[in-house]
């Protein structure tokens, strides 16, 4: 290999971001429905697994090669919350709810309360929005809920978007790297103490203990 081949390696490497989103929500909301149809723009309708799963994509957001770590979370009851690993892990966080499932919003609420003060970029999601003949939340609903986190909102169907799924993956990226963008002045201070830090150090710590990537290029 020349060695302008490995600068442009070099070069290329360099432009890339990460981001490690975790995918949150009850069982059967739709959450690799979701993850699944960002990575490969295809439904699948029955996704079968047992446990936490990873993959990395890449993608472009305006312009910038982004890599998305993706955690495609697996409660198997309405009472197993994420591990605090996940939530130390991940840069931002897409909670999903369905809009035919009470349950699945005070799951959100009950994952809301649990990060207390942990503030992670966010973005809440109401998945499911061509079952409006069992909607049992409604739009102002989720609005409300999003206004109260602080954070973006969107009803989608993932079962029929492909560009609007992507957008929420997107949206989440950009508010992610602009706090990383802000932050990065006083990134040592944030290393030598305070609640980032505890965040910063257990995501390294966390890696090697999440379930393992998947490649899916
Ligand atoms: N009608 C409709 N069904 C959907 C939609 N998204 C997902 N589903 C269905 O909802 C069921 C659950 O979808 P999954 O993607 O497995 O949900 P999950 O949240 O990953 O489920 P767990 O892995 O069990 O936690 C499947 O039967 C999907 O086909 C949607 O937008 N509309």
């Amino acid at each position: 290999m020349t060695s302008n081949a490995i600068k442009g390696i070099r070069r290329k490497k360099s432009t890339l971001s990460e981001v490690k989103i975790a995918i949150v929500g009850a069982p059967g909301v739709g959450k690799s429905a979701l993850t699944v149809r960002f990575i490969t723009k295809r439904y699948i309708g029955e996704y079968d697994h047992q446990s936490d799963l990873r993959y990395k994509h890449e993608a472009m957001v305006d312009g910038d090669a982004i890599i998305f770590d993706l955690l495609d979370s697996c409660p198997k009851t309405l009472d197993e919350v994420p591990s605090s690993e996940t939530l130390n892990w991940a840069d931002g966080l897409v909670l999903v709810y369905a809009i035919t499932d009470r349950n699945s919003i005070n799951y959100i609420k009950r994952v809301k309360l649990m990060l207390g003060s942990i503030d992670l970029p966010t973005v809440l999601i109401a998945n499911k929005g061509d079952l409006i003949h069992l909607r049992q939340i409604s739009t102002e609903e989720g609005e409300n809920l999003a206004r109260s986190f602080d954070c973006w909102f969107k009803e989608v169907t993932a079962a029929e978007q492909v560009s609007q799924i992507a957008d929420v993956f997107h949206e989440l990226c950009r508010e992610i790297l602009q706090i990383r963008k802000k932050n990065k002045q006083s990134l040592l201070d944030r290393m030598l103490g305070g609640k980032t830090v505890v965040r910063t150090y257990a995501r390294g710590k966390s890696d090697s203990a999440l379930p393992k990537e998947r490649n899916n290029d």
